[in-house]
């Protein structure tokens, strides 16, 4: 039997990207004259990779964005992003030894992330946790992303998992839905970048800290959601 693999998602779970986002985001829309963006816009726009966010930015302000143009602006921010990596980027509390604690009781950890591939990768490796990880996907790995479940197969299939022994952890209604969508159970965080309190998207359960991620709570996940289904 493999050993049970939990997958992370990126922004607003395992690291607390937002100040990056927003000041790539404001140095990307401020030639073409839209106000900068604050944290709390942030929250109605993240979630499915950059490209969406710069759109959404732009309907939130109510002013048209061509295809062209919006192409422009997703290479200014990718190149704005990656130069400045990892910017103020850092994991949240109790990351670091969540990984760790995990690992020891032979856990396989993996990342699955609606930010392009291009900018995850770096971003893990720049503060030196790629080592955790069986393998990192990101928006644009495979032909879809969440919330569809062939995001959370692909990830299980890279990092050498099985469907029936995975969890998933996010932030996000891409998160707890592509989990949901794949069958398996999923762990809302409270302190990421959700327009809505996690708890209403129905996760298996929701935790505040990454102290309370342990090995015993992934494996009574994976019982319960056996017994269940
Ligand atoms: O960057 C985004 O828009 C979403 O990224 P996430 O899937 O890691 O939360
Ligand atoms: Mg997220």
């Amino acid at each position: 039997m493999s050993s049970p693999l939990v997958i992370f998602d990126l922004d607003g779970t395992l690291i607390d990207t937002a100040p990056d986002l927003i000041d790539s985001l404001n140095h990307t829309i401020a030639p073409v004259g839209l106000a900068p963006m604050t944290l709390d816009d942030l929250h109605h726009l993240v979630g499915q990779g950059a490209r969406v966010m710069i759109k959404r930015a732009f309907e939130l302000r109510n002013v048209p964005l061509d295809e062209a143009d919006a192409d422009t602006l997703f290479n200014n921010f990718v190149e704005h992003y990656r130069h400045n990596m990892p910017g103020q980027s850092q994991p949240f509390a109790g990351t670091v030894e969540c990984l760790q604690r995990l690992a020891a009781a032979d856990m396989t950890l993996a990342i699955c992330t609606n930010k392009s591939e291009a900018l995850a990768i770096p971003l893990i490796e720049t503060l030196g946790l790629s080592d955790h990880f069986a393998a990192i996907t990101g928006g644009d790995t495979f032909p879809v992303r969440k919330p569809d479940a062939a995001h959370i197969f692909g990830t299980i299939e890279r990092a050498g998992g099985s469907r029936d022994r995975a969890v998933m952890i996010g932030d996000s209604i891409n998160d707890i839905l592509a989990a949901q969508n794949a069958g398996i159970p999923s762990i809302g965080v409270d302190f990421g970048y959700s327009d809505v309190p996690i708890a209403s998207l129905s996760p298996s359960t929701v935790i505040s800290h990454f102290d309370a991620l342990t090995d015993d709570l992934v494996r009574d996940l994976l019982v319960a959601s056996k017994v269940v289904s």
